[in-house]
């Protein structure tokens, strides 16, 4: 079993260890764009050749830059760790997604990002958690209460929908003075900020995803400005109004721009990645009866509208859950940007590049993992805890200061909606079916992740 380490750099460490190598010829990838549409058409594929050919640390070109990838275990935690300073995120992950989530929590750095998270953190304390879980079940039987089962449902979407809704409602309090066609402009452009991150061409040129980006952080501005007063007035249980109210132990709160710096930024963070994880657990539920029929019996045994408390106590669905974030991680890589010389795994990483460190690489080692590709829920289960194997085996939320800090926010709206949905329908998808994955962005499910679907009573 190997153990995470928290290595202090010294200097006569860095005197031994080996350069990063260059990138071999065969490795260079298409001018300009480098390896960038090799890892959106197969990322595990690109990171096991990474592997083969250079080990943990290796060399590659990503859009004119030169960028590093840590893979396996021990290079991902020495730089989500980073014990001696030498990552950090805002330059990593602006230049991913833009301009368009400016100033989240997770483009924050040092003591900044330090003051924010410490104020952050009183929105998703246990009872805050408590009251969210209470808040989720009414949208989400709103929303199923409109799905329209039959064969070959597209899952994606409506799952998709669906956690839209129930975010309108956790994080805002529903939005009293905003009629339907407008709340969907607002969605529409919020949607622009995600996808536009993704661009290719990345400046604010007519016609280019980037400006449609652009426009649309502005929309999702002024509509998260024009509610702010009413929350700041009156403290109520959404998201929204309690990052308006929280303190820190300090007696630290956010301003009016942080609030809705962070609001855009949790609206994205808490989105795509929730939508994924349940169209991933739709899936392999579907090829694996015995688990979607355990997973029905603890959900029949509850009532409609289970606490936080009940929701934890649905064991099989957070073994399911597990693997699910294991086998498919909604957030396959994050990113950082190194400011000064560092040594990994052996290897001088150079000061001022873009590093991708790739925990889904990790979740997938079968030196970590019994038939790795295998579904296998029972792996998490006390007696066996695979995810044990290693420190950072398992790190679907990140670690050290950046890790997720809605991963609990998260557990609850992935259960509660599954919660009513094997409740209220059975499903199946063919063993043979492999998910078309788009991976331009977070990935997805290219065909809407077709279901199977009926009502339990019909
Ligand atoms: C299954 C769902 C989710 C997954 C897989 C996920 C994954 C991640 C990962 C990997 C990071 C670390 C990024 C880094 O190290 O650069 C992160 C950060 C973060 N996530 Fe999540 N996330 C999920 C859901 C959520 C939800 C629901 C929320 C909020 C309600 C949320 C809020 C955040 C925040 C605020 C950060 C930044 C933390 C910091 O920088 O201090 N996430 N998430």
């Amino acid at each position: 079993m190997t153990q995470a380490t928290s290595r202090t750099p010294d200097p006569a460490a860095s005197a031994s260890a080996r350069p990063l190598p260059a990138v071999a010829r065969e490795h260079r990838g298409w001018p300009v764009i480098g390896r960038s549409l090799e890892y959106a058409r197969d990322p595990v594929g690109l990171f096991e050749k990474q592997w083969a050919a250079y080990g943990p640390v290796s060399p590659l070109r990503i859009l004119g830059d030169p960028w590093v990838m840590l893979l396996g275990p021990d290079a991902c935690a020495t730089a989500l760790t980073n014990p001696d300073k030498a990552f950090v995120n805002g330059p990593a992950w602006s230049y991913l997604v833009g301009p368009f989530f400016d100033r989240g929590l997770m483009l924050l750095d040092g003591e900044e990002h330090h003051v924010h998270r410490r104020i952050m953190q009183q929105a998703f304390t246990r009872p805050r958690l408590e009251g969210y879980a209470a808040a989720m079940h009414a949208p989400i039987a709103r929303g199923l209460d409109a799905w329209r089962p039959g064969p070959g449902f597209p899952a994606y979407p409506a799952l998709k929908e669906l956690t839209l809704d129930v975010a309108a409602e956790i994080f805002m309090g529903g939005a009293e003075s905003t009629d339907r066609a407008e709340m969907a402009r607002v969605n529409a452009a919020f949607i622009d900020c995600v996808q536009s991150a993704a661009a290719l061409v990345r400046r604010d040129l007519p016609g280019t995803r980037w400006r449609k980006g652009l426009r649309g952080r502005e929309v999702v501005e002024r509509f998260l400005r024009d509610y702010l007063p009413s929350r700041r007035a009156r403290e109520s249980d959404d998201l929204f109004s309690q990052l308006c109210h929280v303190e820190s132990e300090e007696g630290e709160r956010f301003s009016d721009d942080d609030v809705v710096n962070h609001m855009v930024f949790l609206m994205m963070a808490a989105h795509d990645t929730s939508t994924i994880t349940l169209s991933t657990i739709l899936e392999l539920l579907g090829k694996h009866p015995a688990w979607r029929e355990r997973c029905r019996a603890e959900s029949l045994a509850l009532g409609e509208a289970p606490t936080l408390a009940e929701l934890d106590s649905l064991v099989s669905l957070d073994l399911v859950m597990k693997e699910c974030l294991r086998l498919r991680a909604p957030v396959p890589v994050v990113v950082r940007r190194t400011v000064k010389e560092t040594v990994v795994e052996g290897v001088r990483v150079p000061a001022d590049r873009y590093v991708i460190v790739a925990p889904q690489f990790s979740h997938l080692m079968p030196s970590l993992w019994s038939d790795p590709t295998a579904f296998d829920p029972e792996r998490f289960s006390p007696e066996r805890r695979e995810d044990r194997s290693h420190r950072f085996a398992w790190e679907p939320f990140g670690g050290g200061v950046h890790k997720c800090l809605g991963l609990f926010f998260a557990g609850a709206e992935v259960k509660a909606v599954m919660h009513q949905l094997l409740r209220r329908f059975d499903w199946s998808v063919d063993p043979a079916y492999v998910a078309p994955m788009n991976n331009h962005s977070l990935p997805f499910p290219a065909d809407g992740q077709p279901v199977d679907l009926v009502h339990r009573t019909a």
